[in-house]
């Protein structure tokens, strides 16, 4: 048993010096445990950190086993919890019992962690870790990456890439890369490499006060919030409805994208904006009308989109449709419910090791008393099970609205003349965004209508070169439900565009996928005589009570 103790040691000393961790292992002599399986203990325990000091910290369990330290039970947790074998310990040890009579506690707070952040399985979980864990440790200097740039988007309805940065940026430097923002000791831009006329500056200046500003020249909007409007990229013909559009940026870069692509300029208005919440129309007037745009776009204040009829005359010149509808809101920057981590990142060569709060501050054990949240096993069992309904309710909430976001894609697969669609949150969760995309795919009025993926070779230049793609375990737990939709797991994890929140490309979480349509309806199997919107069926369907969600 001597492999936690020594184990927990070692973590707790590499999180305290610069020493790096295999240096560390193998170079002490006094160890009774195998080197190796210190060492594969430690650095799996260590990348699991923040997740597992969270599901401690929320057990309560240190208040209650006083032989246990915070840094013997991270590595008693993992072993518990994640190890295929389980604890390597005899169970007649006090240490098995001491941690796995919590088992069921444990497990439970590990659920709540996971969903949390939004991973459908503890293998998707384990891939958000290792991305990160690659991220943040890095290859060289162990520090972390994530870094937060101001976004801005030139708006070539008003001025041009050129004009803006000779006027607005002149005093600016350009910069090859991101991370060079950061330390900048004089005002410096970066221009994207992946969406056209979109640069990046540092967070801490302020252009909300700039006349460019006012004069609708540049928009604050983040990078992946461009993904959207850019995949689309509608063709010169046809109009384009934006089917959720307050407060209106994905509004305004459609229509820029589409006066850039037309050289002549059409006498009606070529963007359908419906915004269902009246209030949330005044926004996106106000924002349509800032970037000049009030000519190529028609603001629907007050309307529904899923009321707008699919067939008949009145939208059959509409080519190309954007869905991004209510979601959970959990890509957003600054949206995080969760108490800052604890996270030990081990040291590189010469790099010092940190175990810090998010924030940067050093994270002692906390000196004030760890309150048990029950002391009597009935108390137990019953705070388990609140904390399994918390995990039910948040899945339940995402179901509802996952089921919306279906709603609304598959009714805009009806429409007749529409050849391209987008869907996109600002959500991390997998049942929102690879789920909605793939329940989309195997849904009736995509197999009649001849829908598929738009693919990653196909897709537009910036956005096929984008390496963060989408999640292959959220794609198989949603291809395990619905069947097959005629493309495999990793074909689809690729078509599929996802953005993380804390990485290194300075982005907020979101997911966006492309729909194309092949050819001609694979044969009328609508009922005519039904209203147009019922002819198709709409799958699963649980209602669309989105309400009280954030957007
Ligand atoms: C995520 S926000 C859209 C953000 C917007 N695309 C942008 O880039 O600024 C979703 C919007 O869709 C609206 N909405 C939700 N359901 C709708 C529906 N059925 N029809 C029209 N608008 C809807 C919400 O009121 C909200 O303003």
């Amino acid at each position: 048993m001597s492999l936690y103790y020594e184990a927990a040691k070692v973590l707790e000393d590499v999180a305290e010096s610069s020493k790096p961790l295999k240096q560390r292992v193998y170079n002490d002599k006094s160890l009774k445990s195998s080197p190796g399986a210190i060492f594969a203990l430690v650095s799996e325990a260590a990348k699991w950190s923040e997740i597992l000091s969270d599901v401690i910290d929320n057990s309560g369990i240190l208040g209650i086993e006083r032989k246990l330290t915070p840094t013997l039970s991270i590595v008693l947790a993992h072993d518990l919890l994640l190890a295929k074998k389980g604890l390597s310990a005899s169970k007649k040890h006090p240490l098995y019992d001491l941690i796995s009579k919590h088992k069921a506690r444990l497990n439970a707070e590990f659920t709540r962690a996971r969903i949390k952040r939004g991973a459908q399985s503890i293998d998707s979980l384990r891939n958000q870790i290792n991305t990160s864990s690659t991220e943040t440790n890095g290859d060289s200097n162990g520090a972390t990456n994530c870094f937060y740039p101001r976004w801005v988007r030139i708006n070539t309805i008003k001025t041009s890439f050129q004009d803006c940065l000779a006027s607005t940026f002149r005093s600016y430097t350009p910069v090859p890369t991101l991370q060079a923002l950061r330390d900048q000791t004089f005002p410096s831009l970066f221009i994207d490499p992946n969406i056209p006329n979109l640069i990046a500056i540092h967070p801490s200046s302020d252009l909300t006060k700039s006349p460019a500003y006012h004069a609708g020249h540049i928009i604050l909007q983040d990078k992946a919030s461009c993904f959207p409007a850019y995949l689309l990229s509608p063709t010169a013909s046809g109009r384009v409805i934006d089917g959720c559009a307050a407060p209106g940026n994905k509004t305004t870069h459609l229509a820029a994208i589409l006066s850039s692509a037309s050289s002549t300029t059409s006498s009606s208005p070529r963007v359908i904006a419906c915004e269902r919440a009246p209030d949330r129309a005044i926004t996106l007037k106000s924002m349509v009308a800032r970037a000049g745009a009030s000519d190529l776009v028609e603001v629907r204040a007050g309307q529904d989109f899923l009321s707008l009829p699919a067939t008949g005359t009145k939208y059959a010149d509409v080519k190309a449709i954007l869905l991004d509808p209510s979601c959970s809101g959990s890509g957003i920057v600054g949206r995080d419910d969760a108490p800052a981590p604890l996270r030990i990142t081990l040291p590189a060569a010469g790099g010092k090791a940190v175990a810090k709060e998010a924030g940067g501050k050093k994270r002692k054990r906390s000196t004030a008393p760890v309150v048990p949240k029950a002391d009597t096993v009935e108390e137990e069992q019953e705070e388990e099970k609140v904390v399994q309904d918390d995990g039910e309710k948040l899945a339940a909430r995402l179901r509802q609205l996952a089921a919306f976001q279906l709603r609304i894609v598959t009714h805009a697969m009806a429409f007749e003349g529409v050849e391209r669609i987008t869907y996109s949150t600002c959500s991390v969760h997998g049942v929102e965004n690879e789920g909605v995309v793939i329940r989309a795919l195997a849904s009736d009025v995509a197999r009649r209508r001849g829908w598929r993926v738009l693919r990653r070779e196909e897709q537009i230049d910036g956005m096929k070169k984008w390496e963060r793609r989408g999640d292959e375990a959220d794609c198989r737990v949603a291809l395990e439900s619905v069947g097959d939709v005629g493309l495999g797991m990793e074909v689809l994890a690729d078509a599929c565009i996802r953005a993380t929140k804390g990485t290194e490309e300075g982005t907020m979480g979101f997911f966006v996928a492309g729909f194309v349509r092949d050819g001609e309806d694979e044969g009328e199997k609508h009922d005519p005589s039904l209203p147009v919107d019922e002819r198709y069926s709409q799958d699963d369907d649980e209602g669309d009570d989105w309400s009280g969600f954030s957007d």
